[in-house]
């Protein structure tokens, strides 16, 4: 610790009138050891300064922020931000420590090395640089651009990959959102008139909104990209799934028969060799989600839906159940981040939902939109509210950006019209935006997005749904008018401390359902089931009131009653979840299983992970299947010693709950502010709850600041 001033600090270690690349070097090095920057960062400037010795300072400067906003979601630098806030690009003060404390480090802060510049002035010392690329602007010609390590474009900074990732998803993006090579289409007036009758059930809205369900359906059927957004149970797969239905009887049809289409038919245009557009054939549909938990869940929903649709069989049977991971459709190599699927080798299909489409990060979604065929549809499904992916990247949330109020070009609002039968509001036809380049370009964007508002799961009556509207519109007061209420769905735990007993009540009550089912031997399956009825979620990783503390803290009550034998190492009952993708044993990062003593391995521990089975045997449903059949039916055993990177999993964070849902949610918030804390966390934690909330903390004030608080994340996806 030192004695001096914030100031006297900064001028006496390390940040001379015109700092030195040496000084930053070594000053880097000391922010690795307090843990402000990540070592990789550290390692890729000094790689550069080997490389480009007459480097100054500044430009050095700015790919380590570069490369450090990678590991806090970011794409890129944006320079101007940098300048306003340089603590802030490191997220100073650390974690559960205050502005003060960094007056008693002897290291020079950021704004010490940009003390004498202002955007413009970076901006030309990094164009000078032989580092760095430039471009003017996002959708510029790179034809000739140099391989440089670092893009510059307007005010943003690049590490070059992340830069061409954003390229390729942005081309991407585009290229489904002009014509097909087969030219304009329209949906036929027969395809509309399918699509009413599949949404009469549709309860018409007491206040006269249109059905939203059903112009998406409309909005979707006319084009390739289509991005639908929603809360929970706003009905985004009840309405794919009719997608899928009008799409699948149209193209069964022959384009004959019960749906008649027009000329550069939608839908009808399969990767078909000889030529004819509208061949029977079933298209090749696939569903994915961005983890295996969200993919089952997926195929559990599709399911359910499907079971509702009033349609032919053929129909209903040419629409898959079965959700498959991201990483699987794109044929995953084991240690390497290239895929089996790519622009050289397109995967085989017409049509891919991808659920969950909040946590597809940049690169992954630029990996996808390479592998998909130029002609196949993509349908987006996801919350535009949540968290945005854990790696760097906010595609959902950037192209859902301008998404409400809804506006569509007046030739979308006539066919959506024509379609559906409903009418549009005036406002939401508005060519006015379409006055610039920036906003025309924003007005065809907004023909692909289409925001599903209302919730079939939370009614009105719902505190939940109440809960998660006043945290997104980030209202103080609205949020004390739900707790006033009275719902029944919610609550507030006032915590005494970390160790609160009204906590491990409530915890142990949770998790008593599953630890009996485990001490009574009741089939993996069951006990997964059950386990997935309770979860306590944490916003933090440390700290007494994050993950870690509260596991331990779970475990040692979970002993001391006797519902687990052990509090550390393999235990019947311990439940893990996977933290890095293992493709040899085919687990991926935030995959949950439950260790339970195996009767086909002499009762010996096992792993239990879930796996989706349709079909049941023969054996099965004569009831003819062995106890130890019965044990294993749905999910499978992996040895504890080949799960390299797991942990207990009594206590998740917001982030690693990310595409579940869980019956009750006790979600337990920091003491005090934290940047960490913001509205998207705070909605995605009480939206993994179907149908109980509750919220524990020291003070609500902590809650009602963090629904102030957003999460920006830098990025240049122009469309
Ligand atoms: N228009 C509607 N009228 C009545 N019930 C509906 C309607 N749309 C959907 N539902 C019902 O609401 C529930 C949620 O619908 P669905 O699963 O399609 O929503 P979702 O947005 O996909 O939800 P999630 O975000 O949880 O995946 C389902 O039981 C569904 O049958």
């Amino acid at each position: 610790m030192s004695d001096a001033t914030p100031l006297e600090t900064q001028q006496h270690s390390a940040a001379p009138d015109a700092p030195t690349a040496e000084t930053l070097l070594a000053t880097l090095g000391l922010w690795v050891e307090l843990g402000w920057l990540r070592r990789v960062d550290a390692h890729l400037v000094r790689f550069m300064a080997r490389h480009v010795p007459e480097a100054p300072a500044s430009v050095l400067l700015a790919a380590a922020l570069a490369s450090h906003q990678l590991g806090r979601g970011h794409v890129c630098l944006s320079l101007s931000r940098a300048l306003a806030e340089p603590r802030a690009t490191l997220s100073l003060p650390p974690l559960e420590q205050s502005e003060a404390h960094l007056a008693e480090v002897s290291v020079a802060l950021p704004e010490a090395f940009l003390a004498d510049l202002d955007a413009g002035r970076w901006a030309e010392q990094l164009a000078e640089s032989r580092l760095v690329s430039v471009l003017a602007q996002a959708d510029s010609p790179a034809g000739h651009l140099p391989l440089r390590p670092l893009v510059l474009v307007g005010e943003r900074l690049y590490l070059r990959r992340y830069w061409q990732a954003e390229r390729e998803v942005a081309a991407g993006l585009r290229a489904r959102m002009g014509p097909s090579e087969e030219g304009e289409t329209r949906v036929s007036d027969a395809l509309g008139e399918r699509l009413r009758e599949l949404f009469t059930s549709n309860q018409p809205d007491p206040h006269g909104a249109p059905d939203w369900q059903k112009l998406a359906c409309a909005l979707a059927l006319r084009q390739r990209l289509t991005v639908i957004s929603g809360g929970p149970g706003t009905g985004k797969t009840t309405t794919v799934t009719r997608l899928l239905a009008l799409l699948q009887a149209q193209a069964l049809s022959g384009g004959a028969g019960g749906v008649e289409v027009e000329s550069g038919v939608v839908g009808s245009v399969g990767s078909d060799e000889t030529g004819h557009l509208h061949e029977r054939r079933a298209l090749d549909i696939r569903l994915v989600a961005p983890t295996g938990k969200a993919a089952a869940r997926l195929s559990e929903s599709i399911r359910g839906a499907v079971a509702k649709l009033e349609v032919p069989d053929a129909v209903r049977a040419a629409i898959p159940r079965e959700a498959s991971t991201v990483h699987r459709l794109l044929g995953a190599r084991p240690d390497s981040r290239h895929f089996r699927h790519h622009a050289g080798n397109p995967l085989a299909l017409d049509l891919l939902v991808v659920d969950e489409a909040s946590m597809v990060d940049l690169d992954l979604m630029a990996a996808l939109l390479g592998a998909l065929p130029a002609h196949a549809r993509l349908i987006l499904l996801g919350d535009k509210d949540q968290l945005a992916s854990v790696e760097a990247g906010a595609v959902l949330g950037d192209l859902c950006e301008h998404a409400l109020p809804p506006r569509y070009s007046p030739a979308v609002c006539a066919d959506l019209a024509r379609l559906t039968g409903e009418t549009l509001d005036e406002a939401i036809a508005t060519p006015d935006v379409l006055e610039t380049q920036d906003t025309a370009d924003r007005g065809r964007l907004a023909d692909h997005v289409v925001v599903l508002q209302k919730s079939y799961r939370f009614s009105a009556d719902s505190g939940i749904g109440a809960l998660a509207r006043a945290c997104n519109a980030g209202d103080r007061q609205a949020l004390r008018a739900v707790w006033k209420t009275g719902y029944r769905d919610i609550a507030w735990l006032k915590l005494s401390g970390p160790e609160d007993r009204d906590l491990e009540k409530l915890v142990v009550n949770g998790y008593r359902p599953a630890l009996e089912a485990v001490r009574e031997r009741r089939p993996a399956r069951e006990v997964i089931d059950l386990l997935l009825e309770f979860q306590l979620l944490c916003a933090l990783r440390r700290g007494p009131y994050g993950v870690d503390g509260l596991n331990q803290r779970v475990a040692r009550v979970l002993m001391r009653r006797g519902l687990i034998a052990e509090e550390r190492g393999w235990y019947a009952g311990r439940p893990v979840m996977v933290t890095r993708n293992d493709r040899a044993l085919g687990l991926y990062n935030g995959d949950v299983g439950i260790t339970l003593p195996d009767p086909a391995a002499g009762g010996r521990l096992r792993v239990f992970f879930p796996v989706e089975e349709e079909v049941s045997s023969d054996a099965e449903r004569d009831g003819q299947d062995t106890e130890i059949q019965r044990f294993h039916r749905g999910v499978r055993a992996v040895l504890p010693s080949r799960l390299e990177a797991v942990e207990t999993v009594f206590a998740m964070t917001v982030h690693k709950s990310q595409g579940s849902e869980f019956r009750h949610v006790v979600f337990v918030l920091p003491e005090g502010a934290n940047p960490i804390l913001t509205r998207e966390l705070v909605y995605t934690g009480i939206t993994r709850a179907k149908s109980r909330v509750t919220l524990a903390g020291t003070r609500r004030e902590t809650l009602e600041g963090a629904i102030e608080r957003r999460v920006v994340r830098a990025s240049g996806l122009v469309l």
